[in-house]
């Protein structure tokens, strides 16, 4: 089975949380779901290098990595991944969406309100036990 492995941004601005959600995919699991933005790590690619990269091309921001929190192992039908998620800030929030479908600010307690990717729900239990 294929492995990939993916940074995610945990991008925090005055106590909310940016969720984003995914356009439709192929495969119905990942489809429309909210995550955290990034991507996956190009070879030999240094993590902080890969989440500041997919942040720029995703969300046009310059993000400051603070720390890294949780990595999640996961075995979705299809492939399997390895993400490792950074709690974030930025000096400028004036993001744009260039892949996402749509987003949301969220406080830790209803960060469960949404429809999440099965690989995000780890991070966002760690976030909501805070
Ligand atoms: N970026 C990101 N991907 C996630 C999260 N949770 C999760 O299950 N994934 C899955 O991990 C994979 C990441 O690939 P991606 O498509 O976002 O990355 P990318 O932009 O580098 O991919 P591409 O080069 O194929 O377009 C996707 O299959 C995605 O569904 C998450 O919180 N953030």
């Amino acid at each position: 089975m294929k492995h990939i492995e993916v940074v995610a941004a945990i991008i925090v601005k005055d106590d909310k949380y940016l969720c984003v959600q995914r356009p439709w995919n192929k495969y119905n699991y990942i489809s429309e779901k909210f995550e955290f933005p990034g991507g996956k790590i190009e070879h030999e690619e240094p993590k902080i290098d890969a989440i500041k990269r997919e942040i720029l091309e995703e969300l046009k921001i310059d993000i400051n990595v603070i720390e890294e929190s949780v990595t999640v192992n996961h075995e979705y039908p299809d492939f399997k991944m390895t993400m490792y998620s950074f709690i974030c800030d930025a000096n400028d929030y004036n993001f744009e969406l260039t892949e996402h479908i749509d987003y949301k600010w969220l406080k830790k307690e209803e960060l469960d309100t949404l429809d999440w990717a099965a690989a995000d729900i780890p991070i966002v239990e760690k976030l909501m036990e805070k």
